[in-house]
């Protein structure tokens, strides 16, 4: 395991474990740290098409949207016949989150999903696997006869990204394919609402048994929303799934407004506290939201600028760890709020991605404290039980780092990690 940020001076880090035997890639649930999630595999077939485009076929602008498969073979041969297609990537809200903690942490984490049993060169399938990480353990994904999903991406000339979901056999994962043992041991299980919107699958089914699983075993559940009209169709179905199992909340604001009924990011973010122990609000140019818990006694105050929105002086607590609620003797929330790292690049072709981004850095940073409270259990760093290893302060520096990324990269999914000279996020680059 990778650690986010310059510890190595600061704090003692076990990274050189001595090896008795040779590295396996398959994860070995009692020995590695690792991230779960559960995922449609679906991959992006991107295309730059005109507004009208979307108009003809009845897209919806900026969401995903759900097409049968006449419907999505025509968009394919409109786009192949013009020569639109600019490439194929792996994606999947999931899929692109546990590649990115792969990558970011140089560590493990296992997919849940269906795979094609017969894979033909230059295939989606083909192309979903060779660009995804090859510390993503796929042993446990399930062989489906046909194909995974396609997500035809529709980039328009204002670089939104709308998206048309042929979904093949994305769905059919089932239950039976789903290992206790994989669940329990995880450091977070990490899933998305989209499921939610195949009630007649069995993918649903094998999500609800993953969060039965994840509760049982005190593992977190961090869940994405994934679309604001899903969020809007779904909404009492989301609300009693995040009650009875949510640990960590991930949404953009007009996901966080549709679900809680704040166009505020910080009202919303505080509602959502209601349910959960914390809260990633991305707010596009606006930077990004972290809050949660922390423990009265040990909260700590932030040296940055005081803030005030809706909630004044929100950001006092920064410094502080990240707790569950039930973790606190005296939970007292906490706000973070952060610019777009460096105003954001320069020019931004998609946004696609940045958001999962910063989520897979958030889990980085609960993964690697969930390595070093088995390494050293004893450090000062557990006398108190922590979700995170850094403050909220930290993780907004460290998720907006990665959202940068994203976009200047132009696609979803890390080509590699951040360059070591910034692994101290507190270096030149935040303080300009
Ligand atoms: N126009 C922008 N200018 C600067 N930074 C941006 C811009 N758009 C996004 N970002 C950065 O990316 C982060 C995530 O963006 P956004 O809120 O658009 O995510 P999202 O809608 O959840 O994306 P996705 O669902 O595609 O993963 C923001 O918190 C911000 O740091
Ligand atoms: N799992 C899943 N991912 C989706 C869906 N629609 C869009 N995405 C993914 O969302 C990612 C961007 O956040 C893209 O890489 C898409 O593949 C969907 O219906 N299900």
């Amino acid at each position: 395991m990778k650690f986010p940020g310059r510890r190595k001076l600061r704090h003692y880090f076990p990274v050189a474990v001595d090896k008795t035997s040779l590295p396996r890639l398959e994860v070995q649930p009692k020995a590695d740290t690792y991230i779960a999630g559960l995922d449609e595999t679906i991959v992006d077939v991107i295309a730059e098409v005109d507004g009208n485009f979307l108009e003809r076929y009845g897209i919806r602008k900026g969401l995903s949207n759900l097409v049968n498969s006449e419907v999505a073979t025509a968009i394919y041969e409109e786009l192949v016949n013009h020569n639109r297609i600019s490439d194929h990537f792996a994606g999947g809200t999931i899929g692109n989150t546990l590649h990115n903690y792969s990558v970011l942490a140089d560590d493990k984490s296992v997919l849940l999903g269906v795979m094609s049993q017969s894979i033909q060169l230059g295939s989606p399938e083909y192309h979903y696997i060779c660009h995804t990480s090859s510390k993503v353990d796929m042993n446990h994904l399930q062989a489906v006869p046909g194909d995974i999903g396609r997500g035809i991406t529709l980039i328009t000339e204002d670089g939104e990204r709308t998206f048309a979901i042929a979904p093949g056999e994305m769905d059919e994962l089932t239950p039976e394919s789903i290992s206790e043992e994989i669940i329990a041991n995880s450091a977070a299980f990490v899933t998305c609402a989209y499921p939610l919107r195949h009630a007649d699958k069995p993918i649903k089914s094998s999500l609800l048994k993953c969060l039965d699983y994840a509760s049982k075993h005190n593992v977190p559940v961090i869940l994405t929303l994934g679309t604001r009209h899903l969020v809007e169709e779904y909404r009492e179905e989301i609300t009693d799934i995040i009650k009875r199992h949510v640990s960590v909340l991930a949404m953009n604001e007009e996901e966080a407004s549709a679900l809680t009924g704040h166009d505020n990011p910080l009202l919303a973010a505080e509602k959502a506290l209601d349910w959960v122990d914390m809260v990633l609000l991305t707010a596009g140019p606006e930077g990004l939201y972290l809050c949660g818990y922390t423990e009265s006694l040990s909260r700590r105050e932030t040296t940055h600028p005081i803030k005030s929105g809706a909630i004044a002086d929100f950001n006092q607590w920064e410094f502080s760890r990240p707790k569950r609620k039930k973790d606190c003797q005296t939970p007292v929330k906490v706000f973070s709020h952060i610019d777009p790292y460096m105003g954001g690049p320069e020019k931004i072709r998609n946004t696609n991605g940045a958001g999962d981004g910063a989520l897979s850095a958030l889990l980085h940073d609960i993964a690697a404290n969930h390595f070093h409270r088995i390494e050293v259990p004893n450090s000062s760093k557990h006398h108190e039980r922590y979700l995170a290893y850094s403050s909220f302060a930290q993780i907004c520096k460290y998720a907006n780092r990665v959202s940068y990324e994203i976009l200047s990269q132009n696609s979803p999914r890390l080509s590699k990690g951040l360059p070591e000279r910034e692994d101290s996020l507190e270096e030149s680059y935040w303080d300009r």
